[in-house]
């Protein structure tokens, strides 16, 4: 996959008058688990959603595992598991015909075995025949992992994606995220609010501020202290380091 699995270079996105990315330069190092800090607003689902394709930058470029042609990044794109919205779920639909509906839109045709397999891996095959209306956000949220994982990604690609869960869900998400980066060797980006679950978790950080990539560092950079990676941010936001 070479040194990095993502890149972005001076990435500038407008919409109409307001610049929401600023010159965002950034390096994802394969196989790293990449926490994205910022605040509210601060252009992470932006930028999530370039990488997806759901939207162009108003000018710079990024490569996705080398790969910089627009053909290209269609390919790499399919390596990608992304979870930025919540997808589109069928409300009278089980979770399993859900799953279905996205196999079937993505590769022409439905898969029961890697199905329940991903339900599994995301703790929801209990819940296979419940209807999409009747999920919890948190379930909802699990079932969202699932439909990332279904092509096997070498990329994951998750905004938020604890929000909603309760802590013993964050504590699953948290252990299936570190398990699908060691033992698969999976690279992931995740943004997150909660610093100190990021903390759990993340190899490197990026810290977003108003569009801007202020920096990047190893998470060794952090200090082991009680706050520890909130500190570390408050101390930059404040010119401190
Ligand atoms: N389609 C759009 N049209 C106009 N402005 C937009 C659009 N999408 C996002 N924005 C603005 O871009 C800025 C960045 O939004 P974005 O959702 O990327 O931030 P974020 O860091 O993901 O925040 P949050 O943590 O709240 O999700 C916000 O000011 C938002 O209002």
């Amino acid at each position: 996959m070479g040194d990095y699995a993502l890149t972005t270079s001076k990435l500038c996105k407008y919409y109409g008058q307001n610049q929401i990315l600023e010159n965002v330069t950034m390096s994802v190092p394969s196989k790293s688990i990449y926490g994205l800090v910022g605040e509210n607003g601060a252009g992470k689902t932006t930028l999530f959603r370039i990488l997806a394709g759901l939207s162009k930058p108003s000018s710079g470029t990024f490569s996705i595992m080398q790969s910089v042609s627009l053909q290209e990044l269609s390919e790499a794109r399919r390596r990608i598991g992304f979870m930025i919205e919540m997808p589109a779920l069928y409300p009278d639909m089980t979770v399993l015909q859900n799953i279905f509906v996205q196999q079937i839109q993505y590769n022409g045709h439905k898969d029961a075995s890697k199905a329940i397999s991903v339900l599994q891996i995301v703790g929801l095959d209990t819940q296979q025949n419940k209807k999409a209306r009747h999920l919890s956000l948190g379930m909802k949220q699990r079932l969202a992992l699932a439909i990332a994982l279904l092509n096997d990604p070498e990329i994951l690609i998750l905004d938020e994606p604890i929000n909603g869960l309760d802590p013993m869900g964050i504590v699953e998400i948290r252990e299936l995220l570190l398990s699908l980066n060691q033992t698969n060797g999976i690279t992931i980006v995740i943004s997150s609010h909660i610093l100190s679950e990021l903390e759990h978790i993340a190899t490197h950080y990026g810290f977003l501020h108003n569009g801007k990539l202020l920096r990047e560092v190893s998470s060794s950079s952090i200090p082991q202290s009680s706050d520890g990676l909130e500190g570390f941010y408050k101390d930059m936001l404040e010119g401190g380091k």
